[in-house]
């Protein structure tokens, strides 16, 4: 019996008014390109009209949560505010003590930047110990053993967003 894993939604909620920012690193691009399709493919499947989907990208993960930050301050300086953001990034580790120390810090500045920017900051942070985990999570391994976690951070970003919108 299957244990792990995003339970059923309490409801399918409709994205069609609100407006998500998607940014990603472009590390490890390949992945990232399957997990932010994922994502988009899921929210136009709630609703949300793809011209409110709005994509932007920063070089690595560690520079995600400041990325995020003005990202989020620029959309509402434009007149087209957000009403969520998914940052996106895929740390996969070295030989070094790098993956840890931004994995760590990365994460955590992601968690209180809602507070800061006042909406749901959806964790889209990949942190894996090998290349196949991170492909196997953005559902694109030879073995197709996994979906794609790109889809889950987009169907939290809607209920998220529509639940707890202001
Ligand atoms: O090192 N590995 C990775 C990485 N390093 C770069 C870092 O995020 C940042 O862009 C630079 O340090 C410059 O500030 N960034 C990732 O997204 N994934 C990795 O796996």
């Amino acid at each position: 019996m299957a244990v792990k894993g995003l339970g059923k939604p309490d409801q399918v909620y409709d994205g069609s008014k609100i407006r998500v920012g998607i940014i990603h690193a472009r590390w490890n691009s390949v992945i990232i390109d399957a997990l932010v399709k994922g994502a988009i493919e899921r929210m136009a499947s709630l609703g949300v009209n793809e011209k409110n989907i709005i994509v932007e990208t920063v070089p690595g993960s560690y520079e995600l949560p400041w990325g995020t930050k003005r990202f989020v301050d620029r959309q509402a300086k434009l007149g087209e505010p957000l009403d969520v953001v998914i940052p996106i990034g895929v740390l996969i580790k070295g030989s070094t003590m790098h993956f840890e120390y931004i994995s760590d810090s990365t994460t955590h500045a992601l968690m209180n930047l809602q507070e800061k920017v006042d909406m749901p900051v959806i964790f889209g942070l990949l942190t894996c110990m090998t290349e196949e985990q991170a492909l196997a999570r953005a559902g694109i391994d030879a073995s197709h053993s996994m979906h794609n976690h790109g889809e889950d951070w987009g169907a939290a970003a809607v209920e998220m967003a529509v639940k707890f919108g202001k």
